[in-house]
């Protein structure tokens, strides 16, 4: 794959339920090093979106490459191999196991060797495989500064740290591209700014793509190197943060403001059809 190719292109993609179109003919790219945000109202299609690139829903139409290989037909696990990690909305952790035993879930299909090779474990390379893997959930544990609450079960910790133990097990893999959906719902202030750091550290040292669900727009705006803003399953705006939250558009549908009621709205950064598309949904909106 070149430097220049996006890391991820999604083309056209609609996603139907029955009546319901969770996203309608929606394109962006993803250039690898991107730390990416999505936003957009309550059931805008933000998870869908999600969905359809970590394989959990197939687009009704269009098309998704990843590193220049089209993934459409991917089944989930195996975009896990070719390496797209991710969280969920809602904690999807093994309440009842240690977080040590957690994130080694997040490798085991990483190894090679398992229980039919066990008893030739010192002559198959299972040993340096197992020692390997040990290296690698050791660094993850000291990034995510987890250390302490290693043989701790899961479920008896706090939201924020659960949170990070699920972080902890997507980037088990070491992903090139990982999907973070809403990775900092139902934290408080420090447990924000804490997540919000190891996001960008992720990025920037790790050098991980990240794409992100987030609702805190203040975090948004920090972190993001690029923002796409959905409403009613299209893409109505997509730029740099300030550009896009400072877009009439975006303030009116997403925001529900509009602060020109007596001047025209200046040229939209989004072109023409969207913008008309952001008009409508706002009058839908304003007729709930
Ligand atoms: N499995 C499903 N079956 C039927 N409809 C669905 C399903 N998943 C999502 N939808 C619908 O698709 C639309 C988009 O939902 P989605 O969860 O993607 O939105 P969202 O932007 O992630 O919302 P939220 O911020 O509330 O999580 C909604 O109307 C939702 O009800």
């Amino acid at each position: 794959m070149s430097e220049k190719q996006p890391i991820l292109d999604v083309r056209d993609v609609s996603l139907h339920f029955g009546g319901v179109r969770a996203l309608s003919n929606v394109a962006f790219q993803v250039n690898r090093g991107e730390l990416f945000a999505i936003i957009g109202p309550n059931g805008a299609g933000k998870t869908s979106m999600m969905n359809c690139i970590s394989g959990r829903y197939s687009p009704t139409q269009g098309r998704i490459f990843f590193k220049g290989q089209d993934i459409t037909g991917l089944p989930a696990n195996r975009r896990t191999e070719v390496g797209i990690g991710r969280t969920f909305q809602n904690l999807a952790l093994f309440g009842h196991m240690t977080v040590l035993e957690n994130i080694m879930v997040g490798r085991h299909h990483l190894l090679r060797n398992n229980f039919l090779t066990g008893s030739l474990y010192w002559f198959t390379g299972a040993r340096d495989e197992e020692l390997a893997h040990r290296r690698a959930v050791e660094e993850i544990i000291d990034f995510l500064e987890i250390s302490p609450i290693r043989k701790a079960t899961a479920g008896t910790l706090s939201y924020g740290l659960r949170k990070r133990v699920e972080l902890a097990r997507a980037i088990a893999l070491k992903p090139d591209l990982i999907l973070l959906d809403e990775p900092m719902a139902g934290m408080n202030q420090e447990e924000k700014e804490d997540m919000a750091r190891y996001i960008v550290d992720l990025n920037e040292e790790w050098g991980m793509t990240v794409i992100m669900i987030e609702h805190d727009m203040g975090v948004v705006m920090d972190i993001s190197s690029r923002v796409m803003v959905l409403d009613f399953g299209q893409r109505i705006a997509l730029g740099l943060p300030d550009e896009v939250i400072n877009d009439p558009y975006v303030r009116k549908a997403y925001l529900g403001e509009d602060d020109t009621p007596d001047e025209p709205l200046p040229p939209p950064s989004v072109p023409p059809e969207l913008a008309a598309v952001a008009e409508a949904n706002a009058a839908r909106r304003a007729a709930r």
